[in-house]
């Protein structure tokens, strides 16, 4: 089969090659986000979150000192229409990887995440839950089209260059996605003060 080249997929791909992570502002359009948004406060509101645990999900610890952040995980069997469309994307990147790159995804797992106002999700590595099989971390940020950096929130991502670790700080903006590789890069959410809210997932192997 023909592989259609898509610019927007290639300048992941060689970000991710070259510097284990990437920032796109436009993965999703704004609408997108804000139906996303709207479908995840809906939920939210009707008391689907739970608090975000640590550990595998047999082995869950919630530990506040850590993250605080309430999720919920998203069953594409069983998606609105505005996580239907999000899937939709999500499996044709799949889909352009496992063509262009042998990648080998076969599964994924989503959640929407809120972070309120004081919460914040110290520094790990996202195969600490016991999944060696997570390959890329996505986060895509559906906040308000006015949030500021003042509000805090930012991802910082640490990096080694020639030895040094060097932070990378990513404010939460709408339509923002970034990718990176789970089993390399640290990372943290520091505080916010406002409320912040999000789509994370994996692409797993095997
Ligand atoms: O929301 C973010 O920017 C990152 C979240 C995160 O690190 C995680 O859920 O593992
Ligand atoms: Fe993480």
């Amino acid at each position: 089969m023909e592989i259609i080249e898509n610019q927007v997929y290639e300048k992941i791909i060689s970000d991710l090659l070259e510097q284990q992570y990437s920032v796109v502002e436009d993965f999703f359009s704004l609408e997108q986000v804000e139906e996303l948004r709207n479908s995840l406060l809906t939920k939210y509101e009707e008391d689907n979150f739970k608090k975000a645990a640590i550990g595998n999900r047999t082995n869950e610890v919630i530990a506040k000192s850590i993250r605080g952040d309430f999720i919920l995980w998203l069953n594409e069997a069983e998606a609105a229409p505005a996580e239907k469309a999000f899937f939709s994307k999500i499996n044709d990147f799949v889909n352009y990887l496992n063509r262009t790159c042998f990648m080998g995804i076969l599964h994924k797992e989503f959640h929407y995440a809120l972070y309120p106002e004081g919460t914040f999700y110290r520094r790990h590595l996202d195969t600490f839950q016991n999944d060696d099989r997570r390959k890329l971390s996505m986060v895509c940020y559906l906040n308000e089209q006015d949030w500021q950096p003042e509000y805090g929130g930012e991802l910082v991502i640490y990096r080694n260059e020639n030895g040094k670790e060097v932070p990378k700080s990513i404010y939460p903006f709408p339509g923002r996605m970034v990718i990176f590789e789970s089993q390399i890069l640290e990372h943290e959410v520091k505080p916010v003060k406002t409320e912040r809210l999000s789509i994370t997932g994996w692409l797993k192997t095997r």
